[in-house]
């Protein structure tokens, strides 16, 4: 069948609507040009009227008839004299275009004396840093021309700069990284400390841009983040860049915030994440906060080498395979997760060859959360065992085919004391708290993209997900609800999103601080795990684990003993 062209209109439609639409604005804009007298003299007429009939309405009414009387006589006088009504039209015409002209005061040219002052005092500052005596041509002069060294800049309410573009010469080393420092280093100092700004390096253009950013938003509570399987909020960052947004229930309130979103799984390229931060800048904070997440999904164990109890509110949690505060309950959680991690590689590999999808058991996710792994290594050392972190190597290396997925957090100068493991697979990291610029391009591996400032909430840091850019971040509020200095509505929203409990209710106490007793394992652990100690004397909620210690990882010297593992681990890898 012959097909029959579609009419023009609908062909090419597009490109004649723009063009007809076009047409008509350029039209608007001339008749509106060619008809301003009239429009003005409309707009003039109309205040006239309008200023007529207020005084005539504030006049008293005693008084509006000797008015009238007298109106009536200008009018029949005007009306008698030659010309008279001609030039009464020309005067309430001349009276209506000064009346109706346009009275927006025009916006204000060029800066006033103040930023004038705080132009010149920068330009005088950098007359060093951009000038050489060689110059025949100076842009940067001392008692030179700040106007030509500045083409744009925008001054806040308070008068301090919240944009600035800075020419420099040529010849200034601008792929330095020591020698753009120094300029980020004054230009901070000059635009006002206590702020954050970025710098954009124009290499090709010689141009410097310098932005004042607005703080992070630290009122986002924990809450179900709109977010596709495999996907883990991290924190919220700029809006310049990040394309995506979250929509937030901020109190009754509705926002859209642009995320740091961590991908995991098989087929991320980073598939295990490091936290680092100075004490108490929120890197548990994050860990709870990346487990009530990965608890829609998957499977959890915990090893806190803090001991200070912060998970406590995820013991016996439904899909929290153990909380682990002591070093005896690391090795044993660590231990299951390198055979889980050996099974599901099985299984896959096995599932593959046979030309099947992965079997479930080895397709849910698992993530094993280690927080403060260096405390854990004093501890091993000193009793003679093995240190926990070196089961993480089968996890962190094969752990992405296997979908397991390893978040280690640390303090800041435990960094050296991080195995080798943990630092090649960790690909998405993440700084928190207050770091010296060394620090964050020791941990990220690039250098932050804004001026770190001395105070900064907890919470608020840098994160870099592989080679990708680096961003600032604004963790969700998500603290420990059993803490007595939290929020009531921040502890409700952490409470709101744990899942319903699955052991008995006397597994619900707080761990003990594993400082008052290195091998102190909390009641609620110890009820997951007892047995340890005991060799294979096996109590309610544990297995004995069958498996040979001492092949459990490539790199494994120290031996370790036969421990038990919880029950409900052991189901899962049987099953
Ligand atoms: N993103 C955040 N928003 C609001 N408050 C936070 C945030 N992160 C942490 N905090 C608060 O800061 C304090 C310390 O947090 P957290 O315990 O997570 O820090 P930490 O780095 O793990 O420190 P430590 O290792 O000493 O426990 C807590 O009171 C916590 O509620």
């Amino acid at each position: 069948m012959a097909r029959r062209p579609l009419p023009r209109i609908l062909s090419n439609g597009g490109a004649q609507l723009a063009r007809s639409r076009e047409l008509a604005r350029t039209a608007a804009a001339g008749a509106t040009d060619v008809l301003q007298p009239l429009i003005t003299i409309a707009r003039g007429l109309r205040r006239l009227a309008a200023t007529a009939s207020r005084k005539w309405a504030e006049t008293p009414k005693d008084r509006r008839g000797a008015l009238l009387f007298l109106l009536a006589s200008v009018v029949l006088v005007v009306a008698l004299v030659p010309y008279g009504p001609l030039l009464a039209v020309v005067t309430v015409m001349t009276a209506a275009a000064w009346q109706g002209r346009d009275r927006t005061p025009p916006a204000s040219q060029g800066p006033d004396d103040s930023q004038v002052q705080r132009l010149k005092s920068l330009y005088e500052a950098l007359v060093p840093y951009f000038s050489v005596a060689e110059d025949p041509d100076p842009l940067y002069v001392h008692g030179g021309e700040w106007e030509k060294a500045f083409p744009a800049y925008e001054f806040d309410e308070t008068g301090r700069f919240c944009q600035l573009v800075i020419r420099y010469p040529a010849y200034f080393t601008d792929g330095e990284a020591e020698s753009r420092a120094r300029i980020e280093h004054l230009l901070s100092a000059k635009a006002g400390r206590g702020r954050e700004y970025h710098f954009a390096w124009d290499e090709e253009a010689n141009h410097l841009s310098l932005t004042a950013l607005a703080p992070l938003p630290t009122d986002i509570a924990a809450q179900r983040f709109v977010t596709a399987p495999g996907e883990t909020v991290l924190g919220f960052t700029d809006p310049t860049q990040v394309q995506r947004t979250l929509p937030l229930t901020h109190g009754e309130e509705e926002r859209d915030v642009p995320p740091v979103v961590w991908r995991t799984g098989v087929r991320s390229t980073e598939p295990h994440l490091l936290v680092l931060g100075q004490p108490g800048t929120g890197t548990s904070t994050l860990l709870r906060s990346v487990a009530l997440q990965a608890l829609l999904r998957g499977d959890l164990v915990i090893v806190d080498g803090g001991g200070t109890g912060e998970y406590a509110c995820l013991t016996g949690r439904d899909g929290v395979l153990a909380v682990e505060c002591g070093l005896t309950g690391a090795l044993t959680s660590l231990e299951w997760a390198t055979h889980e991690t050996e099974r599901r590689l099985v299984a896959v590999n096995q599932a593959r060859q046979e030309g099947r999808p992965p079997p479930e058991d080895a397709r849910r996710p698992l993530w094993i959360l280690v927080d403060r792994p260096s405390a854990f290594a004093h501890l091993a050392a000193a009793d003679g065992r093995r240190d926990p972190q070196s089961l993480l190597h089968v996890p962190l290396r094969h752990g992405r085919a296997a979908n397991v997925t390893v978040v280690v957090a640390d303090q800041l100068d435990a960094l050296d004391l991080l195995g080798d493991a943990v630092r090649q697979h960790t690909r998405a990291r993440v700084v928190l708290g207050p770091a010296t610029a060394d620090q964050v391009a020791a941990v990220l591996g690039a250098p932050a993209p804004t001026t770190p400032v001395d105070q900064v909430p907890p919470g608020r840091g840098y994160a870099r997900l592989g080679a990708g850019p680096v961003h600032r971040i604004q963790v969700p509020a998500t603290p420990d609800p059993y803490d007595d200095a939290t929020s009531d509505a921040h502890r409700q929203a952490v409470l709101d999103l744990l899942p319903p409990r699955t052991t008995p209710a006397d597994g619900e106490q707080a761990p003990v601080p594993a400082e008052a007793e290195p091998e102190a394992v909390p009641a609620a652990v110890k009820s997951v795990t007892a047995g340890t100690e005991m060799g294979t004397e096996k109590e309610e909620g544990t297995v004995a684990t069958d498996a040979e210690p001492t092949a459990l990882a490539p790199d494994d010297t120290a031996p370790v003993r036969t421990e038990a593992v919880p029950a409900k681990a052991v189901a899962a890898e049987s099953s």
